[in-house]
């Protein structure tokens, strides 16, 4: 079984996720992780937005300017959109092979862009970890360091909460501290659990 674990920007799904793996060993497959790989210096991918973007898009050591490529992809929707096009395909390929070496009960497919994407054909079942809009924007802003206006143009990019929430087998509230998440993580392992044995859950 897959789950697909989805959230807007800064909504906690990686503090879900670490959870999941360390404290019940699940299969852990981040699609941010693998949108980094597929843009290493050497894959055609990085080639093709240096064509687009011109050589200012690398840094000196000759990999990807990510803040860089931000900046102009959530300020313009059609580069944006140019891009997605070029890397979602190599992301799907990289998810694929990845969970296909799974070997926990279940395991967790984390993504942003899960609905979006069509990611969540490849799963079974899509737990969202939900939070107001301003404790997102506060924790997102906090950790990467950026202005409110940035988070919210990323924000602008994604499903509007109440349409993740549509989709949602499962639901996370992450509005109180690490160790309530934590607790809401255990008792869905178990369900997750009881599911893959056939139980009634
Ligand atoms: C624009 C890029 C270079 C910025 O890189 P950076 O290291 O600063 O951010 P990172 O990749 O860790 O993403 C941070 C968060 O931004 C949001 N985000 C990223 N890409 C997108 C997008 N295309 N649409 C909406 N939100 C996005 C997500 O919430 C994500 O968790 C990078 O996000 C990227 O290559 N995006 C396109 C690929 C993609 O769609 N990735 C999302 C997972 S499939
Ligand atoms: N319950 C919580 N209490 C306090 N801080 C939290 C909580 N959950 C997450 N955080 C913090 O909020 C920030 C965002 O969480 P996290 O990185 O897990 O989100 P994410 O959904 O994986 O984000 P992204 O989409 O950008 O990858 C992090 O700095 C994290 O440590």
């Amino acid at each position: 079984m897959i789950i697909g674990l989805t959230g807007g920007i800064g909504s906690g799904k990686s503090a879900a996720a670490d959870r999941f793996a360390q404290a019940h060993g699940i299969h852990v497959v981040d699609a941010d992780l693998k949108s980094r790989v597929v843009v290493e210096p050497g894959r055609p991918a990085l080639g093709q937005i240096v064509d687009r973007f011109g050589d200012a898009i690398l840094l000196d050591s000759g990999e990807l300017d990510r803040a860089a490529l931000r900046e102009k992809v959530f300020a313009e929707p059609a580069e944006r959109r140019w891009l997605e096009a070029l890397l979602h395909p190599l992301i799907r390929e990289e998810i694929t092979s990845d969970l296909s070496r799974a070997e926990s009960p279940y395991a967790l497919l984390v993504s942003p862009l899960l609905v979006e994407s069509g990611q969540h054909q490849m799963t079974q079942r899509i737990l969202v970890v939900d939070v107001p809009e301003a404790l997102q924007i506060a924790r997102t802003a906090q950790r990467d360091q950026v202005p409110e206006t940035q988070v919210r143009a990323i924000m602008q990019a994604q499903a509007q909460r109440e349409e993740r929430l549509r989709h949602a087998h499962d639901v996370i509230s992450n509005d109180r501290d690490l160790a309530a998440l934590h607790a809401q993580v255990d008792a869905l392992h178990q369900r997750y659990l009881a599911l893959t044995q056939g139980a009634h859950a």
